[in-house]
């Protein structure tokens, strides 16, 4: 289970972000929306650890993750979440494996190449294992993206907007492989957007607005 309780954030002193509270379930799969501006992107931030709130408490399973240390904290967001960015943020000097290897360097895992390719043909990626980044299309990069994040098997799956830079075709695809890992992996999936076409996919909503 995912809480936040009583979290607010002021990244100064005219402004605050008062966000009510939410409780996910393991495995429950929800759509968070809101205008431009009203706090998707710091409520993320908060939920993977990235982003302290001012007020409120966090907690990821047992956790309560802004009581780690910063040490601690690092090493649970390697493990246990896993996020895909707007546009897919790969290190181009290396392979698609190569990149995948890195994410279980990060997160102090032993290299698991079995691991590897059994998510790259999950997401029908594995003819591309040992391609560059910039050898790949704008979809196919997006699906590089998810397996990065579920690599690890993490238990939280965190997308900020990630069928923005999309087409139609692609967004779809996207969207369904997202819904298909968070499945595969058991992994509790939370997607942030304004993106209408992403709506009816979701049956759980956290509305900003
Ligand atoms: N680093 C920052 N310093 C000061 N204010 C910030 C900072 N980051 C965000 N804000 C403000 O906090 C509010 C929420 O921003 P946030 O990026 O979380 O919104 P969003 O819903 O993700 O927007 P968008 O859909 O446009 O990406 C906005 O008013 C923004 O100007």
């Amino acid at each position: 289970m995912i809480s936040i309780q009583a979290v607010a954030h002021s990244y100064n002193s005219n402004q605050q972000l008062s966000f009510k509270d939410w409780q996910i379930n393991n495995g429950e799969q929800w759509l968070l929306l809101g205008q431009s501006g009203s706090g998707k992107t710091t409520l993320l931030h908060i939920l993977t650890g990235i982003l302290k709130p001012t007020a409120g408490e966090v907690r990821i399973g047992d956790t309560a993750i802004y009581q780690l240390s910063p040490k601690a904290l690092d090493r649970f967001r390697g493990r246990q979440i896993g996020i895909i960015f707007q546009r897919p943020h790969l290190i181009k000097s290396l392979t698609i494996a190569e990149n995948l290897l890195l994410a279980q360097s990060f997160a102090k895992l032993p290299e698991n190449h079995k691991r590897i390719d059994e998510v790259l043909k999950s997401l029908d990626m594995l003819h591309k294992k040992n391609a560059y980044p910039n050898e790949l299309s704008q979809g196919q990069l997006q699906r590089i993206s998810i397996a990065r994040a579920v690599i690890n098997k993490p238990a939280l799956l965190i997308a900020d907007e990630p069928t923005s830079s999309l087409d139609d075709k692609n967004a779809e695809a996207v969207l369904e492989l997202l819904l298909q890992q968070s499945g595969l992996n058991q992994a509790t999936l939370i997607v942030a957007t304004h993106d209408k076409r992403v709506k009816d996919a979701f049956t759980h909503t956290y509305d900003l607005t």
